[in-house]
């Protein structure tokens, strides 16, 4: 028996959605993912028209549907927005070069310009050579912090005024469930938010924010999206992975799940009494942070050291330049005068 889409009831089914379980002809489908992603912006006024946005994009099915969809979008609603393309390249061989060169083909695909900013340039190190220094363990949080900073300041020399990224419903259901697990009340109270870092410079928006990665990844695939689906080459961060499958698992029961936990995310009330970390401006570079130095000054200064430790682990007591973070295991500390010159070049 031929199945029927249910909303055109016209033609044939051709898929199940993920999120819901309806049955869709590809037509609808491709119709209603696009249209719930531009509700989603309407609805949280993410962008004002003029804007310079830059599209977060790093070559992966998410960021690359972004920017296939945010073109579309902006085009057949008329937003008005000024995009453009915005590439962190890590210095990964075999990995991030060759999602680079996939950016590079959306970037005639799309019509849009792109921009791309290395670790190099910014940090003097690639992520291979941090890899070499640290190992594979914390090598995650280096990559992450240094990450954000660089799109920032990427997205603040093409004068962008806001960013998009390619984070969907299941990353914001991730990312509440590991807040909880820590206890991270400050994390809590802001990884539910569509937009972020609004006391900032530049504010980042999420319009994939209840966008399921199922669709994202079959819009992709009908579409035949031009994107790069290999893992990093370095080991995945394996705490994150048991909450990824966790979701996944819930996901299976009851893909209302995966909404649920962002609506309940949503609604939790932090206590007006609890201590929140204030913002503040890093004493070195002079970006957005809660302590003296914000946490890539403290990584790249223990790298520069040799103390690549240095900011990773926290111990209790112990003070260092930032008032918080210390080593742990990254033998003694220097004092301000020992520190070899740095070899951080973190302006562009
Ligand atoms: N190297 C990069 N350059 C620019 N943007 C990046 C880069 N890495 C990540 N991002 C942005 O951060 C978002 C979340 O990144 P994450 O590492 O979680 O990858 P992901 O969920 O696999 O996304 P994608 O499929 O887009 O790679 C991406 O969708 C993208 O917008």
């Amino acid at each position: 028996m031929v199945r029927h889409c249910e909303l055109c009831k016209a033609k044939r089914a051709a898929l199940v959605r993920p999120r819901n379980r309806q049955q869709v002809c590809k037509d609808c489908f491709y119709t209603a993912f696009e249209e719930e992603i531009h509700q989603t912006i309407v609805d949280n006024k993410l962008f004002n028209r003029g804007d310079r946005v830059a599209v977060a994009a790093s070559g992966g099915k998410d960021s690359t549907v972004l920017a296939h969809v945010l073109t579309l979008l902006n085009k057949r609603h008329d937003y008005g927005l000024d995009l453009f393309l915005l590439s962190i390249d890590e210095g990964i061989a075999g990995y991030r070069d060759d999602s680079l060169e996939t950016v590079k083909r959306n970037e005639t695909q799309y019509g849009i310009p792109l921009e791309v900013v290395s670790y190099k340039t910014l940090y003097n190190w690639t992520m291979d050579e941090i890899v070499k220094e640290i190992g594979l363990k914390n090598n995650c949080t280096f990559c992450g912090v240094f990450r954000r900073q660089a799109l920032d300041r990427g997205a603040a020399k093409m004068k962008a005024v806001k960013m998009a990224t390619g984070h969907n419903a299941d990353d914001v259901a991730e990312t509440i469930l590991l807040n909880i697990v820590r206890g991270d009340i400050a994390r809590l109270a802001r990884c539910t938010s569509i937009i972020t870092g609004e006391e900032g410079a530049l504010p980042r928006c999420k319009p994939f924010k209840y966008t399921y990665e199922k669709e994202i990844v079959m819009y992709a695939y009908f579409k035949k999206l031009d994107y790069f689906s290999t893992e990093c080459t370095y080991s995945p961060n394996a705490y994150r992975g048991f909450a990824r499958e966790f979701i996944k698992d819930l996901e299976a029961i009851r893909p209302q799940a995966i909404l649920d936990i962002i609506s309940s995310g949503e609604r939790f009330r932090i206590d007006s009494t609890a201590k929140m970390p204030e913002q503040g401006l890093c004493e070195r570079c002079g970006y957005i942070s809660s302590q003296k130095w914000c946490k890539a000054c403290v990584l790249l200064d223990g790298l520069n050291r040799g103390l690549p430790k240095l900011g990773i682990t926290r111990t209790r007591g112990k003070g260092l330049a930032n008032g918080v973070e210390n080593a742990s295991g990254g033998g003694k500390l220097a004092s301000k005068d020992d520190r070899s010159p740095s070899k951080a070049n973190i302006d562009f």
